[in-house]
């Protein structure tokens, strides 16, 4: 399987002087194209970091991130902001949505950052909303509905403008445990139909059944078998 996403020595170090965290020592990681890797870990092991760096939202101390032939970490900012908008696409614990907008408007906001032409974002933002089972409520705001239903809001946001890459940090941390299966469900079946590189941290075994791969952080470090 081709990798599209590596992480190669990334460290990130927090603080400094006394007051210095090591929060990732070292990573080495691969991630392929339809591969779901979930990476499982205590509290404060490092997830966090790890997904901030592999998804362009934080650079490290140390090491560099790879996406395709394109170092991320070598890049300037404007053109990791491209890089994001273009190849990324993000899922969080909180949703992420806008309150005043509809799910439709929601969804489309990826598109209007690329300034895809209205039809054409109108077209997309229909089968995302239907690709997530929620073609019945493009028009409904984040309150109108679940959690479970903003998280799929959420997640045909992440996948509407095509990402080669899924960066979703405890996208079930607040949803029950039968919503979250199903959230994760449809994560999987995406990632797997779309040839996604998704990297999806989490507490939930439930969770880490889903994934093609599981790898464990510990204070900042891959555990061996990771
Ligand atoms: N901006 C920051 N400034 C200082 N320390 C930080 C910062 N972000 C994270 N840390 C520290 O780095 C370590 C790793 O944090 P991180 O949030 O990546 O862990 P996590 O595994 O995601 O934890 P959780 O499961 O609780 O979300 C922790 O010790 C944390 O306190």
């Amino acid at each position: 399987m081709r990798s599209i996403l590596r992480a190669e020595a990334l460290s990130r170090v927090f603080g400094s002087g006394a007051g210095e965290v090591h929060a990732l020592n070292g990573v080495d990681l691969a991630v392929a194209s339809g591969e779901l890797l979930v990476v499982r870990g205590p509290s404060g092991s490092g997830k966090t970091t790890l997904l901030n760096l592999l998804g362009g939202l934080d650079r490290p101390t140390s090491g560099s991130v790879w996406l395709g032939e394109a170092e991320v970490t070598a890049m300037r900012e404007r053109e990791v902001l491209a890089t994001r908008q273009r190849r990324i696409g993000y899922v969080f614990q909180s949703f992420g949505l806008v309150p005043v907008l509809s799910a439709a408007e929601n969804v489309e906001v990826p598109l209007r950052l690329r300034r895809v032409a209205p039809a054409e974002r109108a077209e997309r933002v229909r089968a995302a909303l239907e690709a997530v089972g929620l073609g019945e409520h493009a028009e409904q705001r984040p309150y109108e509905l679940s959690g479970g239903q903003q998280q799929r809001v959420g997640i045909a946001r992440a996948l509407v403008a095509e990402p080669e890459v899924l960066i979703a940090d405890e996208p079930t941390g607040q949803l029950d445990s039968a919503t979250a299966a199903v959230v994760m469900d449809l994560i999987r079946d995406v990632v797997h139909a779309r040839g996604v590189a998704a990297v999806v941290s989490t507490h939930d075994p439930i969770l880490m059944e889903r994934a093609d791969r599981v790898v464990e952080l510990h204070d900042g470090r891959l555990a061996a078998g990771g």
